[in-house]
């Protein structure tokens, strides 16, 4: 990974991973069918301002290796292949424990760190509820017919409370692409509001499958009505769609977040996910949140990426920072 820029203001604030500390859940509110209206895009504006994110704000050295440790406690390491086993799951599971290892992080100031949460099918929640007991690291199911989300309503409330019995602490479930498409936007409403409440305890995280909205400002008003009806999160992609996690998408959506947030009081979280492969794509994602949102939102509460091979390449950056050599693959293992 290469930096060319001089500035080095630590956009994590410090080395130390991120806190846990208890936030107050966005509880939704009614549907606002005149403030969904008035959402506004300039997509060029957008699209300029994305440009200019991944050279604003260039981090190098002992804060490129905070930032890349921040990034590991914002992950949500994710497998959702067809071919997954009992096996690669609880392998997974085993580096959600320890995604650095212990040489380098000790290297780097730190006796432990873990992932933000482990994400896999429905099928697999117990096997992974089991391989990380003990630990702090929730599970994650996707949910509500992922990717598509076209199986029955009732089909995908059965879903989540299967998942939620499981012991899924997080639930990220997909909208209903048709609704926005159709500009149904009570009926998106009325889907979230439902999967929240099928959700209970565990976290609802709402996602938008961005590249099968059409638009931007189609982007911005799901993201609004999935905020409304109680969403924790929203979150950009499944990975399955041709086109993931982008940054101006990433914009549209955080500054939807803002706007609630600046509305309501509440806090509502972030997962870009989908096709986030190099640790410097991690440290512009890190970056977008710094400077749309601010440090209140960099750290796991608030800010997740979906990714299933970002975690290798951020240890071959730690290894690097740390022994001045790049590591084979072999000797960063994902499962
Ligand atoms: O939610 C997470 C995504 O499905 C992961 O996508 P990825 O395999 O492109 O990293």
């Amino acid at each position: 990974m290469t930096t060319t820029k001089a500035r080095t203001e630590p956009v994590a604030g410090d080395a130390q991973p991120a806190t846990t500390e208890t936030l107050e859940r966005n509880p939704g509110m009614p549907l606002d069918l005149g403030w969904v209206g008035r959402v506004h895009i300039n997509r060029s504006a957008i699209e300029r301002r994305a440009a200019t994110l991944p050279a604003r704000r260039t981090v190098k050295k002992e804060w490129q290796a905070a930032w890349l440790l921040r990034a590991i406690t914002c992950l949500d390491l994710t497998t959702l292949s067809g071919d997954d086993t009992p096996g690669n799951v609880r392998r997974l599971c085993a580096k959600a424990r320890q995604p650095v290892r212990p040489e380098i992080l000790q290297a780097l100031g730190f006796d432990s760190l873990h992932v933000g949460a482990v994400c896999v099918y429905h099928q697999f929640v117990e096997t992974a509820v089991e391989a990380l007991s003990g630990s702090d690291i929730p599970v994650a199911a996707v949910s509500t017919g992922f990717p598509a989300g076209l199986n029955p309503f009732e089909q995908k409330l059965q879903e989540i409370a299967a998942s939620v019995a499981a012991g899924a602490r997080e639930i990220d479930i997909v909208i209903s692409r048709h609704h926005v498409l159709t500009g149904n936007w009570q009926a998106l409403y009325d889907e979230v509001r439902a999967f929240r409440e099928a959700c209970g305890e565990a976290h609802l995280k709402t996602i938008l499958a961005t590249h099968e909205l059409a638009t931007l400002r189609n982007v911005g008003m799901a993201s609004l009505v999935c905020m409304m009806a109680g969403a924790d999160f929203i979150k950009t992609s499944t990975g399955k769609e041709p086109v993931n996690a982008t940054l101006p998408v990433g914009l549209v959506m955080v500054r939807a977040i803002r706007d609630y947030y600046e509305q309501t009081g509440y806090k509502v979280g972030f997962k870009p996910a989908g096709g986030i492969r190099a640790a410097k794509a991690s440290l512009d994602w890190l970056a977008l949140i710094k400077e749309e949102l601010g440090n209140e939102w960099l750290n796991n509460n608030l800010f997740r990426f979906g990714a299933s091979g970002l975690l290798s390449d951020i240890e071959r950056q730690l290894a690097h920072f740390v022994s001045g050599q790049y590591a084979a693959a072999y000797e960063n293992p994902m499962v």
